[in-house]
């Protein structure tokens, strides 16, 4: 296998891919006398658009109004043998050219993947954290004495992203859409044996399924746990904006497709992407969503995985996403 080729093989001897866990787990905290106090223009994120788990925060970062608050910054598209790369005038704040430079500067022992996203903190020079589904939960909770009041989760109809009376029920869907569905795409696209590949494949379309029921539920429109989005609604939405152009055909999940196949949740899913209202804060989904990255920055990666060669580009699905039109 050439230099190249291992840096795209993420799966074990046995064929299947399993994703380690993130490494660096503190939290920011409103309160003011914790390790990571909420405080304005402190912490950085890391990210890059084409992938899903940074996608969460970059959405959650908007839907809050965090952008004058915390900073983001965007690796390059594509992946070198050492890692996400910054743009060539370097990342602002160290000028670093590999984002794996950042993590050895948190820890020079670091032996782990150099993963997006990361939230750094400038003040201590150090990664707070690099899971997304805890930097979101920071993101529209720790901050809000920063924002002014309507912007509060306590403010919200509803409760917020993550309200109280939901949480039993959030918790566990995120829990098997996260098995099957968000980590079950790459378990299917990364698996190097058939047998890895069979074990995921069905059960991701099972689930699938589950959630097509669910959206048919009382209650369960137009979000999945009715009138307000809520965390579990952008968790599955950044794995579902790359189903049909992406992982359909690259990861080979392609027993079905959402737009002919699971009519309730392309139209959730087109609902949450064209949505121009306050509720998206005039459009976050759109606006944190790009399909030729989708398409391309897989493409790529998947061809150098498999030895190289000249890129050719599928024609399909055309469009990227059907209209509105409900
Ligand atoms: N558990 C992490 C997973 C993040 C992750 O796997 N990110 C991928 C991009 S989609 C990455 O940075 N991969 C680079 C690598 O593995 O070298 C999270 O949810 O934050």
């Amino acid at each position: 296998m050439t230099e190249e080729a291992k840096i795209y093989k993420h799966a074990d001897g046995d064929g299947h891919f399993r994703r380690k866990d993130s490494s660096f787990r503190s939290f920011v905290s409103r309160s003011q006398s914790a390790d990571f106090p909420a405080e304005k223009d402190r912490y950085v994120l890391y990210m890059n658009y084409g992938c899903p788990w940074a996608h969460r925060t970059n959405i959650v970062r908007s839907l809050k109004g965090l952008e004058s608050i915390i900073q983001m910054v965007a690796t390059e598209s594509e992946l070198g043998p050492d890692g996400w790369l910054f743009p060539k005038e370097g990342d602002p704040l160290y000028g670093f050219t590999l984002l794996k430079q950042l993590y050895l500067k948190a820890d020079p022992e670091y032996h782990g993947r150099y993963t997006v996203p990361v939230l750094w903190d400038r003040k201590k020079e150090t990664v707070v954290n690099n899971e997304s589904s805890e930097i979101i939960r920071m993101f529209y909770s720790e901050f809000d004495d920063l924002l002014p009041e309507e912007q509060r989760e306590v403010n919200h109809p509803n409760g917020g992203l993550y309200p109280e009376h939901l949480r039993p029920e959030i918790d566990a869907m995120n829990e098997w859409v996260y098995t099957t569905i968000n980590n079950g795409v790459y378990k299917t696209g990364f698996a190097t044996t058939q047998e890895a590949y069979d074990a995921n494949v069905y059960p991701l379309f099972k689930s699938l399924d589950r959630v097509e029921e669910h959206l048919g539920q009382p209650g369960h429109q137009p979000y999945l746990f009715g009138a307000h989005i809520t965390e579990a609604d952008i968790r599955l939405y950044t794995t579902i904006a790359r189903f049909d152009v992406s992982y359909y055909l690259l990861f080979k999940c392609n027993l079905k497709m959402i737009r002919h196949d699971y009519p309730r949740i392309d139209l959730w899913f087109r609902r949450l992407y064209w949505d121009q209202s306050e509720k998206t804060r005039g459009g976050v989904f759109k606006r944190t969503t790009f399909f030729n990255t989708y398409k391309y920055g897989y493409l790529k990666a998947l061809g150098r995985a498999q030895g190289g060669g000249a890129i050719v580009i599928p024609a399909g699905p055309d469009p990227d996403i059907l209209p509105l039109e409900e």
